[in-house]
């Protein structure tokens, strides 16, 4: 068997750079080298500042760097001295062509795949760490086998990532399981057995799982899409509770008492975001139409589709409950990033609440602790209504604190579950705004009775006004 002492992995993002630097941390023994084509990521994983905010990477970086922990854009060098790659790059919904909207762009995929055929002089196992569409592994196989000879085979893994942005340091060094899914041949055991071997330097091999390879790239959009179907599940259910008097965090609550529903991902929210969640069950909506399974395909998209109702009719109660117009109304939006803990934004609920206020010709006032200024810009541009920086200038004001984003508002719209939002001195905030002063937290998060008391009106997603 393979005794792993030399890991590549190509793409340094969410997940390449935290998952390959817990293991340069948890494995002294093996040397590990992070690549990109990208040299300003590759510059900021050399620097005092990474590029990515995630607690706790920064200690994890800075213990190994440079001992048995490099960040290069030496692509070809790295994969050529490696026995294990962990391909790791991005698997974007196609925009345009064949699938646009639904399907995987397995570009990156392939084009890391040929990069590893066309340079690799020696043995090497392969591990898909991107999340892809099942059988994505046949595709890599072979390009892979088409490039070998007889001095030099390629064994490929799925080892899907599961963590979680915000909680990925805790994720990676405590997982609730590793799967590492492999050809069921002899040397495709032997390459899991290596595999298994990297990850037993902390993980009891209880929570390491090992299957076939396509259940195991099955699995992790199966994951994300049972993960996401809860929210959908529990956001529809909180449009029945402000219809009705019901409270979703009562209902939730009772619900995940029973041990078989269970307490978790049970929170009602204006919409889940990140760059998985939506991303992977259209990638499985798009298969299952493949496969010729249009009510499977039907199904997963109702997760997608009751996630954009809910933004929608959290914007539509919000401009309904400011007697039908919102046209030079100053809204404070708290919270940019997708969840808090992070300064990622991509597919945030914030974006299309912000992008419908503008629309609507309010001015929005945005404080968030992690993203910076310049993402917010970009991500609010949209060719054709607001095409640029300057002309989305006109249309918000970007604040450095909660304080100075709620000054002279109309309303406070809470976006991310920010912990600081939770002890802000709403009695302060409350004087600077202007009467009648509103809430609406789309993340209950806040304790309405309270706030009720201080003079404000709330609207609580799951709750009935109060
Ligand atoms: N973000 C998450 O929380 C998360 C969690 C689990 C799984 N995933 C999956 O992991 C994969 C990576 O996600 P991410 O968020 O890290 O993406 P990312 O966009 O942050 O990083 C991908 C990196 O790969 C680099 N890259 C692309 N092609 C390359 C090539 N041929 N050679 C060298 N570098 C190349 C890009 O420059 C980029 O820096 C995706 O498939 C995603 O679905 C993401
Ligand atoms: O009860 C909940 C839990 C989450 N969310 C929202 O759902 C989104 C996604 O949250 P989360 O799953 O915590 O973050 P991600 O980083 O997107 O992680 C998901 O996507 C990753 C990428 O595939 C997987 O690896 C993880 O296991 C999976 O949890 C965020 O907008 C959350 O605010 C809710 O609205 N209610």
């Amino acid at each position: 068997m393979t005794h792993v002492k030399n890991i590549c992995c190509i793409g340094a993002g969410y997940v390449g750079g935290p998952t390959c630097a817990v293991i340069a941390y948890k494995c002294p023994d093996i040397k590990v080298t992070i690549v990109d084509v990208n040299a300003i990521r590759i510059a900021a994983w050399n620097s005092g500042r990474l590029p990515i905010y995630e607690p706790g990477l920064d200690e994890i970086v800075f213990a190994r760097r440079n001992k048995n922990l490099f960040f290069s854009t030496e692509v070809e060098k790295a994969v050529n001295e490696a026995d294990l790659i962990f391909v790791s790059v991005n698997t974007p919904t196609k925009k345009t062509g064949v699938g646009a909207g639904y399907a995987a762009d397995l570009a990156y995929v392939e084009s890391a795949t040929r990069g590893i055929a066309d340079v690799a002089k020696s043995s090497k196992i392969v591990v898909e760490k991107s999340t892809v569409p099942c059988r994505t592994a046949e595709s890599m196989r072979t390009i892979l086998e088409a490039n070998s000879s007889d001095d030099i085979r390629f064994d490929i893994l799925s080892n899907p990532e599961f963590l979680a942005e915000g909680t990925a340091i805790n994720d990676l060094l405590y997982p609730d399981r590793v799967l590492i899914g492999a050809l069921q041949t002899p040397e495709g055991l032997n390459a899991q057995k290596a595999l298994v071997e990297v990850y037993a330097h902390w993980v009891p091999t209880e929570r390491i799982i090992t299957t076939n390879l396509w259940s195991s790239e099955l699995s992790k959009l199966a994951a994300n899409a049972l993960l996401a179907q809860r929210i959908s599940s529990v956001n529809a259910l909180s449009a029945i509770c402000e219809a009705t008097g019901a409270d979703i965090d009562e209902v939730a609550y009772a619900c995940g008492r029973d041990a078989r529903i269970g307490p978790k991902f049970l929170k009602a929210s204006v919409g889940f975001g990140g760059s998985c969640f939506q991303k992977d069950i259209l990638n499985l909506v798009y298969l299952s139409e493949q496969l010729n399974l249009p009510e499977v395909a039907a199904y997963w998209k109702q997760v997608v589709d009751l996630n954009e109702y809910q933004k929608k009719r959290f914007v539509s109660r919000i401009i309904k409950t400011l007697f039908n117009t919102i046209t030079n109304k100053r809204i404070a939006l708290l919270g940019f990033a997708f969840k808090k803990d992070t300064g990622d934004t991509r597919e945030s609920a914030a974006i299309t609440l912000c992008k419908n206020f503008i629309q609507e010709n309010a001015k929005v006032r945005i404080y968030d602790p992690k993203v910076s200024s310049e993402q917010i810009y970009m991500d609010l541009s949209e060719p054709g209504i607001v095409d640029n920086t300057e002309e989305v200038k006109k249309h918000i004001t970007i604040t450095s604190s909660a304080y100075e984003a709620a000054d002279n508002t109309d309303a406070i719209v809470i976006a991310t579950e920010w912990d600081e939002f939770k002890t802000l001195d709403y009695e302060k905030i409350y004087d600077r705004m202007n009467k009648p002063a509103f809430i609406f937290d789309g993340r209950l998060i806040l304790d309405a009775s309270k706030l009720q008391n201080i003079g404000f009106r709330v609207h609580t997603i799951g709750r009935a006004a109060i």
